[in-house]
């Protein structure tokens, strides 16, 4: 082990082959896994790489310009960090430290309605970073109502209602591992809530997760909900899940002020498209009347560009911004953005495009005699890369 040069990762999937040494197994298991069989999570992966450039040359690209606009909201470029639940088991700072880098980086963090740092501790760590505030539609609509204007009240700028989970998706690792929230950590959106089920997941045989969101969550959620979340706040409403162009519609249609175009990470209904495969059909749905950004499986500049091509404004991330957290806390995560940021622009670049205007559909081309020359499942957990940032460690 080399003491004098630390191993620094120069690609998401090392950092998180770091993450995977330094976290518990009941910690990681949760943040990697997929539901079921997990065709979905591979897929994720894979679908992005179908998708090949036609780069134009002898474009000058001395002066490049990557920042870009979110619904008023000015970024750096155009990558949101998605909200995902519990950050604390990646690092002590957990959602802080994750709002702090996404200020300093100048783009948009999603705070999770299952955050272990509260909503208001969030916006006073970082008021100057941009924040929108994730919901999960309890069956208690006085609960939920609570949870948004708290967000309002905090500085949010929007709510992420997300639309995919009625259920929780069957993650076999979390069912084996039982998983549960750690002793020391608490649900902090709900630390004064009467009801002590809000603030843990519970201990039972199985995903204590999956039992918390069966008694809490609201799965009769339907669209008249989203009308009535709109009676509740005058932030713009998002929605995250959204797969189906009849979907992008309807959300059109229901006054969503954007569309998230998510199969959750692969964590909901195994089986489920890549969501590069579907964002085309959402893109042609809202016609062109609100914003559609797109996640799950983006791990590269390369893939930004893809969506771009393909008709989104921005991409989210979720567990590279993790494996950043667990490596190095609010450093990590900051370093994690920029390996994206500096990928995307190097990229643009090479695909003859000084700006994100210039990016077009006819710039990329999907190819269907795309042949599995690796095994999936390396670029899935980065075990091909991670066997060589271990050696290097
Ligand atoms: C560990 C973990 C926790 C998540 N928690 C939430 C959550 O609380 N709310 C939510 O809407 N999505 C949640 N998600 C889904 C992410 O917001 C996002 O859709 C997904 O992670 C994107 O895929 P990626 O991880 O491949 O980038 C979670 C994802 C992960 C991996
Ligand atoms: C509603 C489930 C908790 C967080 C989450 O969304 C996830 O684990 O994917």
């Amino acid at each position: 082990m080399s003491r004098d040069k630390p191993f620094e990762p120069v690609n998401v999937y090392e950092y998180e082959t770091l993450a995977r040494q330094k976290l518990p197994k009941m910690a990681y298991d949760y943040y990697a896994s997929g539901s079921d069989d997990q065709y979905t999570l591979e897929d994720n992966i894979l679908a992005f790489r179908r998708f090949r450039f036609k780069p134009r040359v002898l474009v000058d690209i001395s002066v490049q310009d990557i920042a870009t606009n979110i619904l008023g909201i000015p970024c750096s470029f155009p990558f949101v960090i998605a909200p995902a639940a519990m950050q604390k088991m990646a690092h002590p700072d957990g959602e802080v430290a994750v709002a702090k880098a996404a200020a300093a980086s100048k783009v948009i963090m999603t705070l999770s309605s299952l955050s272990t740092c509260s909503i208001e501790e969030v916006a006073r760590a970082a008021p100057e970073g941009p924040k929108w505030f994730q919901l999960y539609v309890y069956r208690d609509r006085e609960v939920t109502k609570k949870l948004v204007e708290r967000a309002e009240k905090a500085g949010y700028c929007a709510i992420v209602v997300t639309v995919d989970t009625p259920k929780l998706g069957r993650r076999e690792a979390d069912v084996h591992n039982k998983f549960e929230l750690p002793q020391h950590l608490t649900f902090a959106n709900f630390i004064d809530s009467a009801n002590e089920d809000r603030q843990r997941t519970k201990k039972v045989d199985g995903s204590g997760l999956a039992a918390y969101i069966a008694s809490l969550f609201d799965p009769s959620l339907s669209w008249k909900d989203i009308s009535w979340l709109k009676t509740v706040t005058k932030l713009p409403i998002l929605l995250k899940g959204v797969l189906n162009g009849k979907d992008a519609e309807l959300a059109t249609r229901c006054g969503a002020a954007g569309i998230i175009v998510s199969n959750h990470g692969a964590r909901q209904l195994d089986g489920s498209p890549a969501t590069i495969d579907c964002l085309e059909a959402v893109v042609n749905g809202v016609q062109g009347k609100i914003p559609v950004l797109v996640d799950s499986g983006v791990r590269r500049g390369t893939d930004i560009i893809k969506a771009l091509a393909l008709g989104a404004q921005a991409v989210c991330v979720g567990r590279p911004i993790l494996w950043g957290l667990a490596v190095a806390g609010e450093e990590g995560v900051r370093r994690v953005i920029e390996l994206y940021r500096n990928e995307f622009e190097l990229d643009l670049g090479l695909l003859g495009c000084p700006s994100l205007a210039d990016i077009r559909r006819d710039m990329i081309v999907k190819v269907d005699w795309f042949i599995n020359s690796f095994k999936a499942s390396d670029a899935l957990h980065g075990h091909s890369r991670g066997q060589e940032a271990h050696s290097r460690l």
